[in-house]
């Protein structure tokens, strides 16, 4: 059963549409006690045509802000996006976070740790995918620092296609990369990056160690953070419809929003305040 902030129970959830629980009657545990993580494009960044017209609104960059400085710094964002994409995006503010699905992470105290990718590699997946692009008009190449995404948003007539280029690619490459699918997305990305390795990297150090961890997606990536964050018995909310191992849901960006605000008030309610010396745009 779900409890509230002081652990009493919060009565008979009504189970959401989809069959999951709205994270409404989720446990709430004080923001002191909670390792936020949080998924960008779709979770706080509503989905957009193109990766370039995504944008995080500016309220809740200042919600985001709050949240930072009221969990002493326990939050970091974890992203399939490339790295300075999650700071143009969260833009003036700077967090630690976990980009190209886990493949760089930075830590709190911003060290930047980077798996190690055969460049050669990447750049011949990279040249056969814009070669073959050229014939699909209204699909979109993304290159990235250790990936590339092929989108097929504007296009969705060659959604097979660029399944196929995917596996082509992967004949010679398999063995360094792997596929990951999304929305309206395929991506060749490092074999064995996730974003369960690093929630689990994160919850092994200061100051997420030792505390409640919470995960926030909506896409597949998302999914094996799910997973580990339930597994350490932690919050795992999906944003929007779909077959998930989340255990919650919330229907969209600004239901997501509303509820962190709500853990924000029970924090000031509770006489907390959002301390933490200011590397953020916002002072
Ligand atoms: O892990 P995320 O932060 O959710 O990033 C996943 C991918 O998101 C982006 O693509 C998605 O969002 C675009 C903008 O809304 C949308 O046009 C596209 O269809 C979506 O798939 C981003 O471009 C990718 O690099 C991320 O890996």
């Amino acid at each position: 059963m779900p409890t509230d902030t002081n652990n009493k129970p919060l009565g008979n959830p009504t189970l959401h549409s989809s069959g999951k629980l709205p994270a409404t009657q989720a446990p709430r545990p004080a923001l002191a006690a909670l390792a936020i993580f949080l998924d960008l494009d779709g979770t706080l960044a509503p989905i957009a045509a193109t990766p370039d017209e995504a944008h995080v609104p500016v309220a809740t960059l200042h919600l985001l802000d709050d949240l930072y400085r009221a969990s002493a710094g326990s939050l970091a964002i974890v992203s399939g996006r490339d790295s300075p994409d999650i700071d143009r995006l969260l833009g003036p503010l700077i967090l630690p976070y976990a980009a190209l699905h886990g493949a760089r992470i930075r830590m709190p105290d911003g060290k930047i740790e980077t798996l190690n990718v055969p460049q050669e590699s990447l750049q011949d997946i990279s040249a056969m995918a814009e070669n073959r692009l050229r014939n699909l008009p209204g699909t979109i190449l993304e290159r990235k620092a250790l990936s590339v995404a092929l989108h097929y948003r504007n296009a969705p007539e060659f959604e097979d296609e660029i399944r196929r280029l995917a596996a082509d690619a992967l004949l010679k490459h398999h063995s360094v990369f792997e596929v990951q699918e999304g929305k309206m997305v395929v991506e060749i990305k490092p074999r064995g990056a996730s974003k369960a390795k690093a929630i689990e990297h994160f919850m092994g150090i200061a100051p997420f160690q030792g505390r409640i961890p919470l995960f926030v997606g909506d896409d597949l990536t998302d999914e094996s953070a799910f997973g580990i964050v339930n597994a350490l018995d932690g919050i795992s909310i999906k944003i929007g419809p779909g077959d998930t191992q989340a255990n919650w849901r919330l229907d969209d960006p600004p239901a997501l929003t509303a509820w962190l605000s709500s853990l924000l008030a029970a924090h000031v309610s509770n006489g907390g305040n959002a301390s933490l010396d200011g590397r953020h745009g916002y002072e």
